[in-house]
Parts: structure tokens; C-alpha cells; sequence
């Protein structure tokens, strides 16, 4: 298990952004946050990236405390699928997941780039398109690859910052079971930010709900509400949301 106790944060010590934030994160499984926006959502997953720093708190994995004191955009424990997928257009697909891997993990694996990164094409089924370029690929296929581009990094947690918000509800529909399939396949710890109340039910093991800035869990929904459906959870859910709570 992954513990995330984040207990404030402030950008340039003016007033605080996130407060108050536990969630806890399992293997193979979806953690959600859902929350208005401009609530904060995007600022805690950089906090965790570590590309925002001064957070007070800390993150426990395998009996290791790390504290937010020390925590860079070096860590090892997160890597981000952002909202739009950001490859480099003037490289083609292989050579934009070349890019993520490092020369460690190829001494580790003994294998080239080449081939590391055609193995994680392969897990996204992105492998037949390794030699086109960004613009030749649909956006659903664009975001695949982003997400083989997270798995070379080889963190514990994939960071997902709604992945799937600029993509049509087809093309969402089937990407949000294929990503279910794939956190679970590849044994990932995930965080999945979201606006969308459906998406939330139907991939995350525990929802927490955000409230307004300052972010703070207001409710955590567990598997087994979700399972069990004893509420009308997504009615619960939009109402809280729609409270504006400050
Ligand atoms: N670099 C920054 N400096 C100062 N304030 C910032 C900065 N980035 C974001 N904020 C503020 O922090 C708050 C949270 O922003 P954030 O982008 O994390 O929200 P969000 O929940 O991800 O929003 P959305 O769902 O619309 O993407 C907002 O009030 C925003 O104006």
C-alpha cells in the first residue's frame, strides 16, 4: 500500500491550495480524486511529481517514510499521464518512448531502448504504429502512448490528470476499460484525477471527494460502497460537488 498524508501546501506561502489530504493507494488498483475545478487536483499530483515543492507532509511505501522535505522531480515513485499527451511531434512513437528510458534501466534489463520501448508499444497494442509520427495517430492512440510512456519510467504509481477529458465518449468508453485491464495486468499503484462522476464509479476502487480550495478529502467512498451501490452514490456524489464547499 501506498499512504499519502499531505497536510498542507501553499503556492509561495500565500493561502493553502491543499489541506488535509490521506488517501492510500493498492497495488493493481484506481484510487480517484474528484473535485471541482480549480479545487487543486493538478497541484497535489505535482506535489507528488515533486515538481512542486514546500509540501508538508509525507508518503509511506514498504516500510520507507519519505517526507515531502526531500521529495524532487527525481523521485521514483510517481510518473504522470497529463491531460493531453505532449509527445514530441518531429519523433516518431518509438523515439518518443526512447526518450523516457534511461541508461540504468538498460543496463538493468540488459536489453536496447529499442527494444525496451517496443515492449511497452506492445503492452498498449501501440507496436504496429512504432514508426509513425504524433500526427498520424488518433488522440485515443496518442494517449496509450503516453501511458507506455509512464510504464518505462518503471515508477510504482502511474499519476493519471484526466486522461481521457479531451476524447469523444466512444473513444473514452474504451479506453477507461482498457485502462482498468492495464493497472491491474502491469500491478500499478494509481491516482486517477477526474471531473466525471461516471468515469469514478466505474474505475476506482475508492473515490475521494474533494472539497474547494483549499482541497481537502470532504468524503471517501470505499470498494465496497462502490460494489454494493447502498446509496445512490452518483447522486450522492454531483450533490456534494454541487455544494461548492469552502
Ligand atoms: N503556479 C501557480 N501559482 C499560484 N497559484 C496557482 C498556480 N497553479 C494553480 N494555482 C491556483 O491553485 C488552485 C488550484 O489549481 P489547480 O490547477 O490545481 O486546480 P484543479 O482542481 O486541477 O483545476 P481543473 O480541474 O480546472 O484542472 C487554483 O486556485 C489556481 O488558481
Amino acid at each position: 500500500m501506498i499512504k499519502i498524508n499531505i497536510n498542507k501546501y501553499s503556492y509561495e506561502n500565500k493561502i493553502p491550495v491543499i489541506k488535509n489530504i490521506n488517501i492510500s493507494l493498492k497495488e493493481g488498483q484506481i484510487t480517484t480524486l474528484i473535485g471541482a475545478s480549480g479545487c487543486g487536483k493538478s497541484t497535489l499530483l505535482r506535489v507528488l511529481m515533486g515538481m512542486e515543492t514546500g509540501a508538508h507532509g509525507n508518503i509511506f511505501y514498504n516500510q520507507n517514510e519519505f517526507n515531502f522535505n526531500h521529495w524532487n522531480s527525481k523521485q521514483t515513485l510517481f510518473s504522470m499521464v497529463p491531460q493531453t499527451p505532449l509527445l514530441f511531434p518531429w519523433k516518431n512513437i518509438i523515439e518518443n518512448i526512447k526518450l523516457a528510458i534511461s541508461k540504468k534501466k538498460e543496463i538493468q534489463e540488459n536489453k536496447t531502448k529499442n527494444e525496451i520501448a517496443l515492449n511497452a508499444l506492445k503492452i498498449v497494442q501501440m507496436d504496429e504504429h512504432a514508426l509513425k509520427f504524433p500526427d498520424e495517430i488518433s488522440l485515443g492512440m496518442a494517449q496509450r502512448v503516453a501511458f507506455a510512456r509512464a510504464l518505462v519510467l518503471d515508477t510504482k504509481a502511474i499519476l493519471l490528470d484526466e486522461p481521457f477529458a479531451s476524447l469523444d465518449a466512444h473513444t473514452r468508453r474504451i479506453l477507461q476499460e482498457w485502462l482498468l485491464l492495464k493497472i491491474k495486468e502491469t500491478s500499478k499503484y494509481a491516482i486517477l484525477v477526474t471531473h466525471d462522476v461516471r468515469e469514478a464509479l466505474l474505475l476506482s476502487k475508492e473515490i475521494n471527494v474533494l472539497s474547494g480550495v483549499p482541497a481537502e478529502v470532504y468524503k471517501t467512498y470505499t470498494s465496497d460502497d462502490i460494489l454494493h451501490e447502498n446509496k445512490n452514490l452518483e447522486e450522492d456524489i454531483l450533490s456534494i460537488l454541487g455544494r461548492n464547499i469552502n
